[in-house]
């Protein structure tokens, strides 16, 4: 194909001279002898072949690139005669074209044949450089020596559409507005988007509602506050008597009530707040049949704020529960190693506050110091969140003119003023003008309001902007996300948030939907059509698998969608037989494991068990396709069969009520190689499931014992990895490491418990306290920064950590970097291994950091080349 091009455009570069070192660092695509080259201060344009133009011949644009940003002459012609923007239009190179239109290079000059950079790039069909030459302002008017202009020369070679472009640019008359409108200008484009998080009936539509309320709707919303809330306690003594209902509703269990109407989905709307502006507000429902797809919309973004919110007539612990699960819900969702100017802010609100014995002053701000107290109990249990402010409002949601709104609408008036400079620069005139034909296509869509990117692009460009390059688009693209005017799931663009997050969402997500699905959770196009009549249903489901909610799979040569949100099949008996023959030898092979989340980090993993389910599906159909493989699923738990080795995978919770996920792994005899790596995989899928919705969540992992797995006891002893580690730590020989066992009364090796009793696998094993401190998990991280950032009295913080890890606090003081937590610096550059921070932190007496260490690190690795299954 290069040559080809180079043939046809007469472009090879003539060999009949001596190269420099330079141009054979460019003709050896060699970037990094180039950079060297430049750094010693060779010329960067001698010979009648520049490596300039030698680089864009051979396509090579960061060589070109790097070339131009060192101040390679872009003016001079080599030996045909040719400038870099020909040769750059002609292959195509759009970024190389870019910098150089970037850097005023002229677009008007002809080559020796008569031919303009407009020219070559329509004859050879770049249609992309076409828009950009005309962004660049280039004329299209300019004829080559045979007086023919560029549209015609693009028709000559087929290439319709760029002569329909160049055609109505010219008759538009408008190049020159399209291409202002590309270019940003010095308006902010901020819209700060409020989250609001918290149980069922703790006042969070209630809060929008009167956020949005002007002055005379408030007087209308505080009267019909009182109606609604006639069912509710009016005194302390009515609220002790209903106190048990109003606290098993609004507990950790997410029952919503019959008597408010609970959102369904997440009801999103723009609001023009007095003294803050345009502002988008998220209300998310407290059910948790919806929480499956919010880590969808709440993805760390500076330019947003999350209230979360909580009922001041429960009880304090109630209170403490509730914030602590949504800010680990949220923390959840959010990579954990961003620095914090990244992350939103986080503001507690506490509502109900009229239903409580508290006062107001004579300004009318409520003392409550209940809802201080729930705020100093959250900082002490979760230490480590960034950006929790120091605050707590609180408030009857539903009195807009109160002193707490006003204290409200303060702080976001206050945080935008922060933020809004970082915005500065981004705004366009090609922004603009999509708002506004935002209305339009929405109309025009409003049965089903979602187009791929494509489709999106073709009709921005025809009915928007025709010069908006494919990198425009989707820059545009995300601006409008952030904004909330649209959202970008893979390669669809919906154009209407509230219809997906209310309408859709809210329908097929929601308590009523989910009882009447098929039990099974398996539907034909057909099938879904008829219980969901709204849209097409082919197109709804291409949507929601986008969203991972279901999962096409062919069976029997039909298209089925598979939703583990819907299957409501019980676990069958059976499942897994202590008589089936083939795993009662003494020689067979057991191993499992259970993935906590940290104590105090509450029901967090049913929202992500239907996303495991999918990706254990997704698995079967590419990498087990072709063996004797099966996976059968069932309400919150799954069976995958690979040959002889089987595999569960489940959902449970303990005798105290934590959630835990289960894998456990059995195989014949001679199989535990087979099943060492079958186990592996399971566990990495399990475990990038789990981090592709929740990235910021920690995960303990706790052995079960093989021998109780073998005997199949009900409740089998689960080895901390606490007690794993650092028996592995303190053994000579990994190998001899014995672990005491209580039910049996007994010691299981380290072989036995994670190598399925085959010593072979050593070898592909990397133990986690060899491993080095960067590869600890992000929220292990930001734990640790909980812990060790805030000043020790005895100094026993990381000013001494780094002192033992051998970096001196000055050296980590002015490390160039965003994070503004010393701990995190520490740990993203001391290249010391995991086994050694924690004996360091036993040395300093910080028992309290070592143990988020070896409870969270992993307790081993597997070396990637061998994990061939
Ligand atoms: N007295 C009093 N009632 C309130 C307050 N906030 C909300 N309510 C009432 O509590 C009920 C539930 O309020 P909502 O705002 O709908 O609750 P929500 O948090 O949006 O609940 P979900 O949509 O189920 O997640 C309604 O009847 C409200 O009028 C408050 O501060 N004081």
């Amino acid at each position: 194909m290069n040559d080809s091009l180079s043939r046809n455009c007469s472009y090879s570069p003539s060999d009949s001279f001596e190269y420099t070192a330079l141009q054979f660092a460019v003709r050896r695509n060699s970037i990094e002898q180039v950079r060297y080259l430049i750094e010693s201060g060779t010329d960067l344009d001698t010979g009648p072949d520049p490596a300039l133009h030698l680089a864009i011949r051979k396509y090579n644009t960061n060589i070109a690139i790097l070339l131009l940003e060192s101040g390679a002459c872009f003016e001079i012609k080599d030996s045909n005669g040719d400038l870099p923007i020909h040769i750059a239009c002609s292959l195509g190179l759009l970024e190389v074209v870019k910098v150089l239109c970037a850097l005023g290079c002229s677009v008007e000059v002809p080559t020796t044949k008569g031919l303009y950079p407009l020219h070559l790039a329509s004859k050879y069909g770049h249609i992309s450089v076409v828009r950009c030459l005309c962004a660049a302002g280039c004329n299209i008017e300019v004829r080559n020596t045979d007086n023919i202009r560029a549209d015609i020369t693009a028709l000559k070679y087929g290439h319709n559409n760029i002569a329909d472009l160049l055609d109505r640019l010219r008759a538009t008359g408008q190049r020159d507005v399209f291409a202002r409108h590309l270019v940003p200008t010095s308006r902010p484009a901020l819209r700060l988007s409020l989250r609001l998080l918290g149980h069922c009936g703790v006042g969070k539509s209630s809060l929008a509602k009167s956020l949005g309320a002007g002055l005379f709707s408030s007087l209308f919303r505080r009267s019909s506050s009182l109606q609604s809330n006639k069912s509710r306690p009016s005194s302390p003594i009515n609220s002790q008597i209903e106190m048990d209902v109003t606290s098993r509703q609004n507990s950790i269990t997410f029952e919503s009530s019959a008597h408010y109407h609970s959102t369904n989905g997440i009801h999103v709307q723009n609001l023009d707040i007095s003294n803050v502006g345009d502002i988008s507000v998220w209300d998310f429902s407290g059910q948790e049949s919806y929480f499956p797809v919010y880590h969808h919309f709440l993805k760390p973004s500076p330019y947003s704020i999350t209230a979360i919110l909580f009922n001041l007539d429960d009880s304090p612990s109630v209170q403490v529960q509730q914030v602590c699960f949504w800010i680990n819900f949220l923390l959840a969702r959010q990579n954990a190693e961003l620095p914090s100017c990244d992350y939103g802010q986080i503001i507690l609100v506490a509502t109900h506050v009229d239903l409580t014995r508290a006062v107001k002053t004579q300004q009318g701000e409520w003392v409550c110091p209940d809802a201080q107290n729930t705020l100093e109990s959250v900082k002490k249990l979760l230490p480590h969140v960034p950006n929790l402010m120091d605050i707590v409002i609180i408030m009857d949601s539903n009195v807009p003119a109160s002193f707490a709104f006003k204290q409200f609408k303060t702080i976001l008036a206050n945080i935008k003023q922060n933020i809004i400079q970082q915005t500065i620069g981004t705004w366009t005139g090609l922004l603009e003008n999509t708002l506004t034909w935002l209305q339009t296509v929405k109309t025009d869509y409003e049965q089903f309001p979602v187009l791929d990117r494509v489709t999106f692009s073709e009709l921005l460009r025809n009915q928007v902007n025709l010069l908006a390059s494919d990198d425009h688009i989707d820059e545009l693209l995300q601006q409008l996300h952030v904004m909330g005017e649209v959202f970008c799931i893979k390669y669809l663009v919906v154009l209407s948030v509230p219809w997906l997050t209310s309408n859709l969402l809210g329908e097929l997500l929601s308590a009523d939907f989910i009882s009447s699905t098929r039990v099974i959770g398996v539907y034909s196009v057909d099938d879904f059509q008829a219980s969901y009549m709204q849209c097409d249903a082919s197109k709804v489901l291409e949507l929601l698998e986008a969203l991972n909610l279901c999962i096409s799979c062919e069976v029997d040569g039909e298209i089925e969608y598979e939703f583990p949100i819907y299957n409501q099949i019980e676990t069958l008996d059976g499942l897994w037989n202590p008589d089936d023959s083939r795993y009662v030898s003494r020689n067979s092979s057991y191993g499992g494991l259970r993935l906590y989340t940290p104590s105090g980090i509450l029901c967090q993993l049913k929202s992500v068990f239907c996303h495991v389910q999918i990706k254990l599906r997704k698995a079967l159909i590419t990498s087990y396709a072709d063996n004797d493989s099966d996976l059968y699923q069932w309400n919150a738990g799954s069976k995958m069969c690979s040959m002889d080795l089987e595999s569960l995978i489940f959902l449970e919770e303990d005798q105290n009520g934590v959630q835990y996920i289960e894998i456990k792994v059995r195989g014949p005899s001679q199989s535990s190689h087979c099943c060492f790596h079958f186990f592996e995989n399971i566990k990495k899928i399990v475990k990038k499931a789990i981090y592709s919705i929740c990235p910021g969540l920690s995960l303990e992992t706790h052995i079960l014992s093989p021998e109780e797995l073998r005997l199949y006891t009900d409740e089998p002893y689960c080895y901390p990895p606490q007690i794993v580690t650092a028996a592995i730590m303190d053994a000579e020989s990994t190998l001899d490491v014995l672990l005491y066992n209580p039910n049996i009364s007994s010691h299981e090796t380290i072989s036995q418990l994670v190598m399925f009793d085959d010593v072979d696998v050593a070898r592909h094993i990397q133990w986690g306290c060899a491993l080095n401190v960067q590869q600890l998990p992000g929220p292990v991280k930001l734990r640790l920064c909980g812990l060790l950032d805030p000043p020790e009295p005895h100094g026993r913080d990381w000013c001494l950590l780094a002192l033992r890890l051998g970096l001196c606090q000055k050296k980590i003081a002015a490390l160039d970097s965003q994070h503004s937590s010393h701990t995190m610096r520490l740990l993203t550059t001391s290249d010391c291994t995991i086994g050694a921070l924690i004996t360091s932190l036993h040395e300093l007496d910080r028992q309290d950091a070592a143990d988020v260490i070896l409870k969270s690190a992993p307790v081993f690795n597997v070396i990637v080349e061998h994990a061939d299954v």
